[in-house]
């Protein structure tokens, strides 16, 4: 196998957004949980992305677990590497964003590293180094409330030299118009000025392109799906990708109970579980009980595998901002966060023990507990049930799953899910 693309992505459901991402643009993509094992059956494809549960842990693991991932891919002859971050580059300043772009740019030999979480078709712009989630500035968006990395700084200039070792700089708008040789001018005058990252803006799918094009100079980027876009563009007029004809089928139905997790606390998700209130019973999750020993999640399971033989259940820890920080308040943010997780992951056990086979997770962290719990290596990319979220389907059994990112999915993403899962 020689991959024309490695993706190292710092959640689960980024690395699905991108795998969509990827396998819309014509790249035959896999998407792996962690770093797969040698003997690791994998299809012949153009694009591998490996999922870590790296986002919001301490940087120097998320940085030895990057360059594991990184290691893999380069046997495999990688010959560009994306480090996947979430398009509202949710970070905080400990981390984890630059020290693992500082480590992978370092490793290759690169002098600066391009970086842009710009997704316009998610409303992710990118003017002046400021990040945009539609039409308000980065910190003005429900990110500032996220529960494990509230977004404070629109500036990415600012938020990315906060937490790496390099000094960064800007590529603006006005010189990403000029094209991808302009853009790799820039790049070369702020390497020479001591610059080892570089805010790139974009504002427009076009814009992407230009940016694909300009990373491709060197051997390492870091971006959200966007910049994945890009690259597979560019890639593809390059003549380095034959672009897949179709969508692979995935194969033949698979039936059964279906159920819906949902950890994020995202404005979208709320939602979404609002709207499936209409369509599928729902149990919310009470934290307080939950943190305080209560077998919240035996409860919950024995509450669904009560009603999946007549249809999808739903069940949710979600909560608004203010609900969040009282139980953070109380129990402390990753004590909390992390209780939660494994229960979800230890409800989702047993669905699928119970004979769950489909299953939609919304979260990334919650996908990541979930996912590990359920101990699956890889999954192949199906149809697309929203912008950034795909259909998975299991390699090791027959399962499909959708992880939904916490801000992605129209109204009524979860019976949406279901119906692309057969
Ligand atoms: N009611 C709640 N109170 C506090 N934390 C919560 C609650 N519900 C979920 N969480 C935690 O919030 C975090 C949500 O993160 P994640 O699953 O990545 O969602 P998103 O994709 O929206 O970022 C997880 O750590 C989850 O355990
Ligand atoms: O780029 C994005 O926004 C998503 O792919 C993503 O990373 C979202 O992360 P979560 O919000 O934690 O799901």
């Amino acid at each position: 196998m020689t991959l024309a693309l490695g993706c190292i992505a710092d959640d689960y459901t980024g690395a699905s957004d991108l795998a969509n991402t990827l396998t819309k643009a014509g790249l035959r993509t896999v998407q792996t949980i962690g770093v797969p094992a040698d003997d690791l059956a994998l299809p012949e494809v153009d694009a591998v992305v490996v999922s870590l549960k790296s986002r919001s842990i301490p940087a120097e693991e998320a940085v030895a677990r990057s360059r594991e991932a990184a290691a893999w891919l380069n046997a495999r002859g990688a010959g560009h590497l994306l480090f996947k971050v979430c398009s509202t580059f949710d970070s905080t300043d400990a981390g984890n964003i630059g020290p693992v772009t500082d480590a992978l740019r370092e490793d290759a030999g690169v002098g600066i590293a391009l970086v842009t979480p710009a997704f316009p078709e998610t409303a992710r712009t990118v003017y002046l180094g400021h990040l945009f989630v539609g039409a308000v500035p980065l910190a003005e968006s429900p990110l500032k409330d996220h529960p494990l990395n509230p977004m404070r700084d629109s500036n990415l200039v600012r938020v990315l030299a906060r937490q790496s070792r390099a000094e960064v700089g800007l590529i603006d708008l006005a010189t990403v118009a000029q094209g991808a040789e302009a853009v790799s001018a820039r790049l070369d005058a702020l390497a020479k000025d001591g610059k080892g990252a570089a805010i790139a803006d974009a504002v427009l799918d076009r814009d992407l392109a230009v940016l694909g094009a300009a990373a491709l100079t060197r051997k390492v980027s870091t971006g959200a799906s966007g910049l994945g876009l890009g690259l597979a563009r560019a890639l593809v007029a390059a003549g380095r990708v034959a672009p897949a004809a179709a969508q692979a089928d995935l194969g033949p139905a698979i039936g059964g109970p279906a159920a819906c997790l949902a950890g994020s606390c995202s404005q979208a998700t709320l939602g979404q579980i609002a709207r499936a209130e209409a369509v599928m019973p729902v149990r919310r999750l009470d934290p307080a009980r939950l943190l305080a020993g209560e077998d919240e999640a035996g409860a919950a399971l024995a509450w669904a595998m009560e009603r999946i033989g007549h249809g999808p259940v739903l069940i949710a820890s979600s909560a608004g901002p203010e609900d969040v920080a009282a139980v953070q308040a109380k129990y402390g943010r990753d004590a909390a966060g992390h209780a939660i997780e494994a229960a979800m992951a230890r409800i989702a056990e047993g669905l699928v023990n119970g004979g769950v086979r489909r299953l939609v997770v919304a979260g990334g962290e919650t996908s990541g507990a979930v996912v590990d719990r359920l101990g699956l290596p890889a999954f192949r990319v199906g149809p697309e049930i929203a912008a950034g979220v795909p259909v998975l389907r299991t390699t090791d059994r027959d399962m499909w799953l959708a992880l939904k990112s916490g801000n992605f999915g129209g109204p009524d993403f979860f019976a949406d899910a279901l119906r692309l899962m057969p």
